[in-house]
């Protein structure tokens, strides 16, 4: 049985003032505890968050990671300060990383590999653009960067989480239609099988993200593939991540 799992991507939302106080209100809600509820936020605000969800059931999670060990590496962040900070999850090869930020599959396996040898989960983000839907390339593009983002990778898998993110349907208010989330989900699932085994497959979460909100989580998780979501816009509210933990309640 696969534990639903609600994320929250901040991206470059909130600093730590707006964290200490949204994570404050957010503790003292209740919160669907047959879900896992994982917040994500910029790195700035690790340590104060950190200190905030200490001794709760919500779980902290990095938006990046570098592929290298500690070192000279300016600007990056590594697997060693992440712990460091209690994090358990590391968002890898977000669309929005592999956009602005030159982040290759090649780059994305590294981080994964790094992130996985450091005994931390890896969400590795996937998702077509809006004219590789229209191409229908869609499934063709995901399976690509499963198996290039997923390579020469054999150890810790029950710590990978796939999240299937249609780029087109990100911070857009066009959300990818449950069926059709479902049945890439489905496809990711059978990718994984391929790529791993069947076992491994019926293990691991499948998360679906873009313009997810209160109002369209229930029906989204109702589907048999879809294993929870990674939330940005509207995971920046104590109030609209409670309801999204809750399935819109
Ligand atoms: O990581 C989260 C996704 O990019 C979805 O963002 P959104 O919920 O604002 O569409």
């Amino acid at each position: 049985m696969r534990k639903k799992l609600i994320a929250g991507n901040w991206k470059m939302n909130l600093n730590v003032t707006d964290t200490r106080k949204m994570l404050s209100e957010l503790v003292e809600k209740n919160l669907n505890s047959e879900v896992e509820a994982l917040i994500c936020p910029p790195f700035t605000s690790l340590e104060a968050a950190s200190e905030i969800l200490k001794g709760t059931n919500i779980k902290l999670g990095a938006q990046n990671v570098s592929e290298y060990e500690d070192g000279a590496r300016t600007g990056e962040i590594s697997t060693n300060m992440l712990k460091d900070l209690s994090v358990s999850y590391v968002i890898i090869g977000h669309s929005e990383r592999r956009t602005y930020y030159g982040e290759t599959d090649e780059i994305v396996n590294e981080k994964i590999k790094r992130t996985l040898s450091q005994n931390l989960k890896a969400v590795l983000c996937v998702g077509e653009d809006e004219v590789e839907r229209r191409e229908n390339r869609h499934e063709e593009v995901v399976k690509s960067q499963l198996e290039k983002g997923l390579r020469e990778i054999s150890e810790n898998t029950e710590d990978i989480v796939i999240a299937y993110e249609p780029i087109w349907a990100i911070g857009t208010g066009n959300t990818c239609s449950s069926e059709d989330a479902e049945s890439m989900c489905k496809f990711i699932r059978s990718s994984v099988a391929n790529i791993f085994s069947s076992e491994i497959a019926d293990n691991m979460r499948i998360l679906y993200g873009g313009s997810v909100k209160p109002s369209n989580v229930r029906e989204l998780m109702s589907n048999e593939n879809i294993d929870g979501a990674l939330v940005g816009g509207a995971s920046l509210k104590a109030e609209d991540f409670q309801s999204l933990v809750n399935f819109g309640e």
